[in-house]
C-alpha cells in the first residue's frame, strides 16, 4: 500500500528524472505540468475535458478561494474536490506569491502577512498556520507553505533576512500540520533570489525540515532566462534526490525542457492558458498568434502534429474568425489546444527520459522555437 509522498524514481537521463509521486488522490507520473485552475477552475474548460487530456492534477490558489467564494464555505460543501467535481489531485498555493504580487499595500511582520481583499478593499492576515489552515479547508493532496517571494532585483541583505524569516515560516507549517497527521503532504520552498550562495543557505535549512517535497520560488519574477537557468541549474541537482522537485510559475515550453534537464520535476504556470485567451498558440513548429491576417483563410489544422480536439476539427480560418469575434469558443477552443500541447509535451519527455533519448527531444524543440 504506498502512502501519500512516497516518490519512486523509475529512469534517469542525464539530471532528468521519471518518477511516480503518490497523493490521497492518486499517483503522479513526472515530470508534469500543472494546468493553473485559481478559484477552483480550468477557465473555460470542464472536468471533462481536463480528464480527456489526462491532466493528472491541477493547481488551486489559496488567496483566491479564501477571499472568494471561502475556505469555509468549500469546506462545508466537502472540500474543493467535491466542490469543483474534480476527482484527481490538486496542488494549492499557499497564498504568498499572490499576496506580495498582487497588493501594493501589505504589511509583512514575523507574525505574517496582513493585505486587504482586490474584492471588496476587506483586511485580512494571512499567518503561516492560517495559510495551512486554509489549505486543510480545501482539502489539496499537496499544501504550500506560506513563504515570502522577494522581487526581482532585491539586495542580499533583505533576500538574506527575508530566507531565514521564509524558513522559520516554512518550520511553523510542518509544526501546525506534522508529517503524516493526515493525507495531505506539504512541499517547503527554497527562496534566496539570485544570489547562489543564499539559495544554498535556503536549501539547507529547509532540508532540516522533513517535508515531502521541495520547491524552487522566487524565479519567473522578471528576470531574464539566462539569470533564471543559471539559478535553475545550481540548485535543483542540490535539492534532495529522492524528493519531488517543482519550479514554481514555469514557463515556456523551452523553460520546462530546462527544468527537467536540471532535474525539476513538477511545474505550473498561467502562460498556456492565458496565452490562449489572447490568441498565442504552441504548436510542433513553434508559437503563433491567430489573430494574423495571413490565417483568415488558410483551413489547414492549427498543429498538424496535435491529434487535440481544436486541431482534429477546426481549421486555423475559424479559429481567427472566433478570436476577431471575440467568441467564448475561442477561448474554450484555444485553451484546449494549448494545455494539450503542454501536457503532451510532459507525455513526451517523460517517455524520453524512459528511452535516454531526453536530449535529442530538447534539441528538436529548441530549433522550433529558436525564434523565441
Ligand atoms: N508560494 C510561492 N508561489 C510562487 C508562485 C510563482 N509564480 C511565479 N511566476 C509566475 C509568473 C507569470 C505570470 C504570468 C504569466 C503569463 C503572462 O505573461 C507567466 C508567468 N513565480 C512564483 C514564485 C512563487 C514563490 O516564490 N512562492
Ligand atoms: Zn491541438
Amino acid at each position: 500500500m504506498s502512502t501519500p509522498g512516497d516518490f519512486k524514481i523509475h529512469a534517469t537521463d542525464g539530471e532528468a528524472r521519471r518518477a511516480t509521486l503518490t497523493t490521497a488522490h492518486g499517483d503522479i507520473q513526472t515530470p508534469i505540468f500543472m494546468p493553473v485552475g485559481t478559484q477552483g477552475t480550468v477557465k473555460s474548460l470542464t472536468p471533462l475535458d481536463l480528464e480527456e487530456m489526462d491532466a493528472q492534477i491541477i493547481l488551486g490558489n489559496t488567496y483566491h478561494l479564501y477571499l472568494r467564494p471561502g475556505d469555509d464555505l468549500v469546506a462545508r460543501r466537502g472540500g474543493l474536490h467535491k466542490f469543483a467535481n474534480w476527482k484527481r489531485p490538486i496542488l494549492t498555493d499557499s497564498g504568498g506569491f499572490q499576496v506580495f504580487s498582487l497588493q501594493e499595500i501589505r504589511k509583512l511582520s514575523e507574525e505574517g502577512v496582513e493585505f486587504r481583499s482586490y474584492i471588496d478593499g476587506s483586511k485580512h492576515f494571512f499567518s503561516p498556520e492560517k495559510a495551512i489552515d486554509i489549505q486543510k479547508n480545501l482539502g489539496s493532496d499537496i499544501m504550500m507553505v506560506l513563504d515570502e517571494c522577494v522581487g526581482y532585483g532585491a539586495d542580499k541583505d533583505y533576500t538574506n533576512k527575508s530566507l531565514e524569516m521564509t524558513t522559520r515560516w516554512a518550520k511553523r507549517c510542518r509544526d501546525h500540520y506534522p508529517k503524516g497527521s493526515g493525507g495531505q503532504i506539504m512541499f517547503g520552498i527554497v527562496q534566496g533570489g539570485f544570489y547562489k550562495d543564499l539559495r544554498e543557505k535556503s536549501l539547507e535549512q529547509l532540508r532540516e525540515i522533513d517535508f515531502e517535497g521541495f520547491a524552487i520560488g522566487g524565479l519567473s519574477v522578471g528576470e531574464s532566462t539566462k539569470e533564471m537557468y543559471d539559478i535553475l541549474h545550481h540548485i535543483a541537482p542540490k535539492m534532495p534526490s529522492d524528493k519531488p522537485r517543482y519550479l514554481m510559475g514555469v514557463g515556456t515550453p523551452l523553460d520546462l525542457l530546462e527544468g527537467v534537464s536540471a532535474g525539476v520535476d513538477m511545474f505550473d504556470c498561467v502562460l498556456p492558458s492565458r496565452n490562449a485567451r489572447n490568441g498565442t498558440l504552441f504548436t510542433s513548429q513553434g508559437k503563433i498568434n491567430i489573430k494574423r491576417a495571413e490565417f483568415a483563410e488558410d483551413d489547414s489544422p492549427l498543429d498538424p502534429e496535435c491529434g487535440c480536439y481544436t486541431c482534429r476539427n477546426f481549421t486555423k480560418a475559424y479559429l481567427r474568425h472566433l478570436y476577431m469575434a471575440k467568441e467564448l469558443l475561442s477561448y474554450r477552443l484555444n485553451t484546449y489546444h494549448n494545455l494539450y500541447f503542454y501536457l503532451d509535451l510532459m507525455k513526451q519527455i517523460r517517455a524520453a527520459i524512459e528511452n535516454g533519448t531526453f536530449a535529442e527531444l530538447k534539441a528538436k524543440y529548441e530549433a522550433a522555437y529558436a525564434k523565441g
